[in-house]
């Protein structure tokens, strides 16, 4: 598609397109200036369409199937499971079908498919509305469902599923008055502690956000620096830190936070975070392989598939294809034998990674024990307030999973151990 008209709906055209067809996060194509052309109000309303299609891309592709002969090309598919969305979701029809017919007119290459997404999407404005939600909940990418069924089966994935489909509600951590912060902003305290709010909001302009008196940080995410317990003056290290949303808690908790990551710009986001709320660690810009010091706790937050954030990150299973991840892996067991070194005799390491898969966690686990004589896992650091015995893993680490409390809003995916050094 040709860069003008630069509406939000363009826009997010374009996202989709570099999502679908070139690989690309959004995260990446946003940091790449896909959306700087546009003001902030259309940089957000572009970005949540995307997002909308991109978590209804199945439902989309089937109505559009219906209605054509032949696949369209991507640029063209991608405008119109943006205006299928859209019109299921009760965007206004008129709209909706002359922006999306003049987006595919304005493409020289395409321009003669005009008239076909045109009578595509007039039938698809009477059709998509009634049978958008009786449509089947969209299913993950063979890449990635193959392996998930492996460790958890079809009906938990199927589950899973759902709540990728509902995406996430905002959860916050607080510093202090978790009850009072859900009282003045309409949320609820959950039972690990952390504030969540059902309703999507603008961050920024919520109260509290700019006294730092909280943070945005999903509840399950949250669990990692609770099951760490830092007592006040320890020295902590947090080995893959940026943005920092576990850092602000190890500092939160009193404790001497080294915060370190590899990423220089991702580092300055830590260094925002601290200064708004007013917490002190020191940040180091490094790599964790290469990092030299003793420390009484380590937090490692390995890099990893990111596959338990799908509900916020629906782009992430047709960006990726599971390529990497076998190096991901080295590079998380490389991290954790270093991490190990790091820590005092008899101190403790949190090991966790944002994934759904157990090759990144549980397997970890079990291949670190067997490789460091005299480690153990500390059972007991996961007996906190709302963990459900249902969580815990065969060798004491803590899994958690998208479909978990799905009556509350789900979680993120989540594995942690907290592993213990011989004295
Ligand atoms: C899962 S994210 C960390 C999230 C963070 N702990 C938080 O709670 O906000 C993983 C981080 O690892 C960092 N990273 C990747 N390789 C690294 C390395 N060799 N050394 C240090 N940091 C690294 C990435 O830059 C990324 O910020």
């Amino acid at each position: 598609m040709p860069p003008a008209p630069c509406s939000a709906r363009a826009a997010a055209a374009r996202l989709l397109d570099e999502v679908t067809g070139e690989g690309r996060l959004m995260s990446e194509a946003l940091a790449k200036g896909t959306l700087d052309a546009l003001p902030p109000a259309d940089r957000a309303r572009a970005q949540r369409l995307a997002l909308a299609a991109l978590r209804g891309l199945e439902r989309a592709d089937r109505l559009i199937a219906r209605h054509t002969r032949k696949v369209p090309p991507l640029p063209v598919r991608n405008v119109l499971r943006l205006a299928v969305t859209e019109l299921a979701q009760g965007g206004d029809a008129h709209g909706v079908v002359s922006e999306a017919v003049g987006t595919v007119a304005a493409s020289a290459r395409h321009k003669r498919l005009s008239g076909m997404v045109n009578a595509v999407l007039r039938k698809l404005a009477e059709e998509a509305p009634l049978v958008w939600d009786d449509l089947r909940v969209p299913r993950l990418p063979d890449w990635l469902r193959g392996p998930l069924v492996d460790a958890w089966g079809k009906g938990a994935v199927a589950a899973m599923e759902r709540a990728h489909l509902a995406g996430a509600p905002l959860d916050l951590t607080v510093k202090d008055d978790a009850d009072g912060w859900a009282a003045r902003l309409g949320g609820e305290v959950l039972p690990t502690g952390s504030v969540r709010l059902r309703e999507a909001r603008q961050v920024t302009a919520l109260p509290g956000y700019d006294a730092g008196a909280w943070w945005v940080q999903d509840a399950g995410a949250a669990l990692a620096v609770r099951v760490l317990a830092p007592h006040p003056g320890e020295a902590v290290l947090d080995m893959c830190a940026a943005p920092g949303g576990k850092t602000l808690q190890l500092a939160a908790g009193g404790a001497a936070v080294t915060a370190l990551d590899i990423s220089e710009r991702r580092m300055e986001r830590v260094a925002e975070n601290l200064a708004r709320t007013g917490l002190n660690a020191t940040c180091v810009v490094g790599d964790a392989l290469a990092h030299e010091g003793q420390y009484d706790s380590v937090l490692l937050d390995a890099p990893c598939s990111a596959t338990g954030t799908i509900r916020r990150h629906p782009d992430l299973p047709h960006a990726r294809d599971g390529a990497g991840i076998g190096e991901l892996i080295g590079v998380q067991e490389a991290m954790l034998d270093h991490a190990l070194s790091l820590v005092k005799p008899g101190g403790r390491l949190v090991f966790c990674t944002c994934s759904l898969l157990p090759d990144e966690g549980e397997c970890q686990v079990d291949a670190a024990l067997a490789r460091h004589t005299g480690l153990t896992v500390d059972r007991a650091a996961l007996d906190l307030p709302g963990i459900e015995p249902g969580w815990i893993t065969g060798e004491d680490g803590l899994r958690l999973r998208p479909d978990y409390w799905p009556e509350r809003g789900g979680m993120d995916g989540f594995y942690i151990a907290c592993l213990r050094r011989a004295p």
